[in-house]
């Protein structure tokens, strides 16, 4: 069955290999299962509700014009640049079984990295240009708000004025509206100027007052600027924008991920401890649990997920928020992390979410960023990348492999950037590639999913977002977790 049609662009009548990747309470106390034999089970989701208006033009293409004036990385080495056609490409054909390939239109839309720019290697400083587009069409105004040589976008929290992101999205949280997946939930319309802002939940239709913005600064008990700046961006692709950070974890970051989690597994298979707000256990999930409360989304993955107290891994919370300049943390899904053994994949998939389930979950709406963070190498012989089936390397291959490299992490944008008044960016199709047979190391990720707007954790049990404060501040003011 063909599960998802590109070609169906303007009735957009969806038919998605859904939402593969959603957190969920899992459905039996017994935490540990290997079901992995329906894989890979496909079910069509079609939306009778859900029929986005025709749409002329492309975002991504329509927000390419104002970049030509500036310095255009494609035009330097005559490469595709915005509004270009890029070569045709091939996907491979496994992928191409389940998620046809890009209607041109769509492939017109993808943008490659130039090969020659300082922002492919590691430690180049993200340019000006990116900036403006994370601005633009992601919605990130004070991304890693610093770096050597970077601008500078210092997050304020003192003098109760200023409108911060999150801010907005307790707004929206708690009633507001006018977002683009609001609008096109109700069947209404909505200004294609505020689509971004409404994607992002910041719509400017309902702006907070000061009191409330006095009162959430003062909550927020840490600061993020004591962190020091990332440096190392490599822009793996400029649009979709898909970024990799270098230096976002230090190696024993990554092994006290992986070792929290371990613990966790060998106590619950002994049944020796659950987890507990108190004993801070992350939770760790079977493998066809991993991905859903709904049968949709089943087994399509066949690596093991533990899902974490945001208080107990406060790195994560604190690196991930100061990258994409958050104010506070309650946009972020459960902290889970990933491992994948030998032969471990996950097939091929989008990030983001049915409409049903964006608008289900108290209302935090749809995901609009994916950040993982590799916490072990692994070379290409090893496989374990992470690939974007549909979007090309520097050097023109596709697709588009991101290697495991060891405190490393990867950022993309699941669903703003594509099609105008589509809830995802179906450019952004990637997939898991499986772990050779002789592989010497396990793949292992950190991940979290920031959402449009305030988010309820569903597990471990009792899991908040406030209680993750004081270590979140212990660690901005020591560079330590506690
Ligand atoms: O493991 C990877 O490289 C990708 C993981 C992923 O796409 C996901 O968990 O949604
Ligand atoms: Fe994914």
């Amino acid at each position: 069955m063909i599960m998802f049609r590109p070609t169906s662009i303007i009735k957009f009548s969806i038919i998605v290999h859904a939402s593969l990747s959603s957190p969920a309470t899992p459905s039996s106390p017994s935490y540990i299962k290997s079901t992995t034999s329906s894989y890979p089970r496909r079910v069509a989701f079609t939306s009778s509700s859900w029929t986005p208006r025709p749409s002329k033009t492309f975002l991504s293409a329509s927000k390419s014009n104002s970049y030509k004036k500036k310095k255009n990385p494609q035009s330097s080495n005559g490469r595709a640049g915005f509004g270009k056609s890029p070569p045709q490409r091939s996907p491979p054909a496994e992928a191409s079984i389940i998620y046809p390939q890009l209607e041109a239109q769509v492939r017109q839309t993808l943008v490659p990295s130039p090969t020659d720019g300082t922002n492919e290697r590691s430690g180049g400083i993200l340019s000006e240009e990116m900036y403006d587009r994370l601005e633009d069409i992601y919605g990130l105004d004070k991304f890693n708000f610093g770096g050597v040589g970077a601008i500078y976008k210092s997050i304020g929290v003192s003098s109760g004025e200023e409108e911060h992101s999150d801010q907005r999205d307790a707004t929206a949280a708690v009633g507001g509206s006018g977002s683009l997946f609001d609008d096109i939930l109700n069947g209404g319309s909505v200004d294609r100027d505020n689509t971004l802002d409404g994607l992002f939940g910041s719509s400017t239709s309902k702006k907070i007052g000061n009191k409330e913005s006095t009162k959430y600064a003062s909550n927020q008990g840490y600061d993020l600027n004591l962190l020091s700046p990332f440096t190392k961006f490599r822009v793996l692709h400029t649009d979709p924008m898909v970024l990799a950070i270098d230096d976002f974890f230090t190696p024993s970051e990554c092994d006290r991920y992986i070792q929290i989690s371990q613990d966790c597994e060998e106590k619950q298979q002994s049944d020796t401890a659950s987890p507990t707000k108190t004993n801070l256990q992350p939770m760790l999930l079977g493998q066809s649990q991993t991905v859903g409360k709904d049968s949709r989304s089943k087994a399509q993955r066949t690596s093991t997920t533990w899902f974490h107290y945001y208080e107990g891994v406060p790195e994560l919370m604190v690196k991930a928020s100061r990258l994409l300049g958050l104010e506070g943390i309650h946009r972020w899904e459960e902290p889970q992390t990933v491992r994948y053994r030998r032969n471990e994949k996950f097939t091929w998939h989008l990030d983001a979410l049915s409409p049903d389930e964006a608008m289900n979950q108290s209302g935090a709406g749809q995901r609009v960023a994916t950040l993982l963070v590799y916490l072990t190498d692994l070379p290409s012989e090893d496989g374990g990348a992470t690939m974007f089936r549909d979007l090309g390397g520097g050097d023109g291959s596709i697709p588009l492999k991101v290697r495991p490299k060891k405190g490393s992490a990867l950022l993309f944008f699941p669903s703003a950037g594509g099609i105008p008044d589509a809830p995802f960016d179906i450019r952004t199709l990637h997939c898991g590639e499986a772990v050779s047979e002789d592989a010497e190391n396990e793949k292992w990720i950190a991940q979290l999913w920031l959402r449009q707007r305030k988010y309820t954790p569903t597990a471990p049990p009792g899991n908040d977002h406030d209680s993750a404060v004081g270590a979140m501040g212990a660690f901005c003011e020591s560079g330590e977790s506690a």
